[in-house]
């Protein structure tokens, strides 16, 4: 028998993740730092919920400290700026020739190679939506791209197992040698994930304005000129094209693709992003910083600038440290600082 699956970061990512595989009988262990949510999933068990499908799976869970030994598949699924924390308290548990996936936002995947080695290091992009609402209870609002690849491209046999565990989860789930790429698209996305966030309303309104149209292609033409500068060329999901953001492209092309935005949001029972979440209804800090902040580091590095990114990296601290408020006006003053888009621009059909 293999060693079980540990889980580090039980929350809406590595909860549900937890609980599909458990349900599966994959043996797993899934470490929080939130005491009741640990003695929930243990106990009464995980209620998963929403449209998907809903049900109680108990899955053996343990506080950081009550991990003992070690284990050759860690998942980690912590926010962003908990990636370093997470890493000194699990190093101890990697087996020498075990790997850490990171089921997260963002370009962790640097970070974990650094401290665990690049060896050690497996990529995922995720994309399905969820939420953690109290300990024992997640939302799964809707399916979505989880892609698996290893850091350095190749595809090992360890990469295969993982895909094989992941489409236990997610059947569509996709092997990938260009995880990088996958990344980076979602970093697009996510940027205007974050704009969407400075406001109160969903996802979905935020990508339907057209007044709001310039901050998105800003924000993803941003992305995608870092992403160039660093020869990386990013991938999407679904009909979501991040190259229809690179450097020029015309607007038309943006536009189609943040019509599409809108639309694919307007499907899911998470209305709203993980950022507005942790904004608006548990009142902490953001990934903004180990997210986007970096894009801008990372276009500094390369003579590439990036306004629109830094003002929105600015924006969302005002919002974390109480100067702002979630609303239009706030997004407003990102828009103030993006192009205008050109006159004639109308969405471009997506093609098929
Ligand atoms: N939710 C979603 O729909 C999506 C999320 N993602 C990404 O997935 C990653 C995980 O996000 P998500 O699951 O939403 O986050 P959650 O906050 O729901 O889950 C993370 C869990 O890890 C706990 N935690 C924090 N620090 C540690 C630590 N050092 N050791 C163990 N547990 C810890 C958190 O506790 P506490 O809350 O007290 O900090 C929380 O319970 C993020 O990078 C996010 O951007 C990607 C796609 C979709
Ligand atoms: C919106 C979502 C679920 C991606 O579709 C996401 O990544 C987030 O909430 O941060």
């Amino acid at each position: 028998m293999p060693d079980p699956i540990l889980i580090w970061g039980a929350g809406a990512i590595g909860g549900t993740l937890g609980a599909y595989w458990a349900r599966a009988g994959i043996d797993v262990l899934m470490v929080d730092t939130v005491a009741a949510h640990v003695e929930a999933c243990r106990t009464v068990g995980l209620h998963i919920e929403g449209p998907i499908e809903g049900f109680r799976q108990v899955v053996p869970a343990a506080l950081p400290g009550e991990v003992r030994g070690t284990y050759s598949r860690i998942v980690l699924a912590v926010k962003a700026q908990a990636t370093e924390e997470a890493m000194a308290a699990l190093l101890p548990h990697l087996a020498p020739d075990g790997y850490v996936l990171s089921a997260q936002n963002g370009l962790n995947e640097i970070a974990i190679g650094r401290i665990a080695g690049a060896e050690r290091t497996m990529g995922c992009f995720v994309n399905f939506g969820a939420d953690w609402l109290e300990p024992g209870r997640i939302l799964y609002g809707n399916r979505g791209a989880v892609v698996v690849g290893e850091i350095d491209g190749t595809i090992r046999p360890r990469t295969r197992e993982m895909h094989h565990l992941m489409q236990v989860f997610e059947p569509d789930s996709v092997l990938t040698d260009d995880i990088w790429g996958y990344l980076w698209g979602k970093l697009a996305y996510g940027a205007m994930l974050f704009g969407t966030a400075l406001t109160d309303e969903s996802m979905s309104a935020n990508f339907a304005d057209p007044a709001r149209a310039p901050a998105w292609v800003a924000l993803g033409r941003e992305v995608m000129a870092v992403a160039r500068a660093r020869s990386v060329s990013p991938r999407g999901f679904g009909e979501f094209d991040p190259l229809a953001f690179a450097p020029g492209r015309p607007d038309a092309d943006a536009l189609a693709n943040i019509a599409w935005l809108a639309d694919y949001t307007s499907k899911t029972a998470k209305t709203h992003s993980g950022i507005w979440r942790d904004l608006a209804v548990r009142k902490r800090r953001t990934e903004v910083d180990p997210q986007i902040g970096i894009i801008g580091v990372l276009g500094r590095e390369a003579g590439v600038p990036t306004p629109a990114l830094d003002r929105l990296v600015a924006l969302i601290h005002d919002i974390e440290e109480g100067r702002r408020p979630q609303s239009p006006a706030t997004l407003q003053e990102l828009i103030a600082r993006c192009p205008p888009l050109a006159p004639s621009s109308s969405p471009a059909p997506l093609k098929a």
